[in-house]
């Protein structure tokens, strides 16, 4: 798989220093990620993960390289253009889920439709494919209906799940979404994402501390396996 526009995902000389830092966080010289694959990346903390994340949704601009999603290059796309082009083509999950408490558990699941007109376009009936996604994800219909600061953090990390897939987007990035979980319900939330990930045909990049969890994924990489902050500049 060799051509940009057949990869999910290609980071070519990516440089990114935090302000105020003189060495870089981030030095990728290049990794690929190929469409529909289901990659895990590990790396301990401290180690640029959630750096590495902000650079993909395009939340922090690099001070050189480049960043293709799908064939676009972020780095070439004004922040408006980044911002819709992340809205259309990424579903996230955040570490700390980022759910807005005051809405319905439902009304966050549909929330990318009202951002995107493409995912609400891809999802055909937006509310069914929410309702089939919650079924889905185990989310008891009971609770469709509650705010999200109601339930519990395991409930809360499947709606979640259910808003980063609605609408599907081509690629789904997650955040340590299990690390608040105890190791059976990591275990099942990992199986129902990667089941979820796959019926859309998502790219998947995992990321997590916890190298335990790699035995799902088609392919195991190690943050300090691609990324040389210590190396000179190219
Ligand atoms: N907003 C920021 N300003 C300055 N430095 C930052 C900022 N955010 C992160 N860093 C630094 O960048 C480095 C990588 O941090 P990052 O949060 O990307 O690591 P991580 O691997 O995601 O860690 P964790 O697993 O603990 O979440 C750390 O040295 C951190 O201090």
């Amino acid at each position: 798989m060799s051509s940009t526009d057949t990869l999910a995902i290609r980071l070519s000389q990516l440089r990114y220093s935090w302000p105020q830092q003189q060495q870089a966080c981030i030095d990728i010289p290049v990794f690929t990620v190929a469409q529909g694959e289901r990659v895990f990346l590990h790396g301990p903390s401290g180690s640029g993960k959630s750096t590495l994340l902000a650079l993909l949704g395009g939340v922090a601009r690099p001070q050189s390289g480049t960043i293709h999603l799908l064939g676009t290059d972020l780095t070439r796309l004004p922040s408006a253009t980044c911002n819709r082009f992340r809205a259309d083509h990424i579903g996230f999950i955040f570490q700390q889920f980022n759910l807005l408490p005051w809405l319905s558990a439902m009304d966050n699941v549909l929330l990318p439709g009202t951002f995107s007109a493409r995912r609400r376009h891809q999802a055909g009936d937006l509310r069914t494919q929410a309702q089939h996604l919650l079924t889905q994800l185990d989310l008891s219909q009971a609770l469709w209906h509650c705010p999200a600061s109601s339930l519990s953090v395991g409930q809360q990390q499947r709606v979640a799940a259910a808003r980063a897939l609605i609408g599907k987007p081509e690629i789904v990035i997650a955040d340590e979404p299990t690390s608040a979980l105890d190791d059976a319900r990591q275990q099942a939330f990992i199986n129902l994402l990667l089941a979820e990930a796959s019926s859309v045909n998502a790219t998947l990049l995992f990321v997590s501390h916890d190298a335990r969890l790699a035995t799902h994924f088609d392919r195991t990489v190690a943050l300090a396996d691609i990324n040389q902050p210590n190396r000179e500049p190219a």
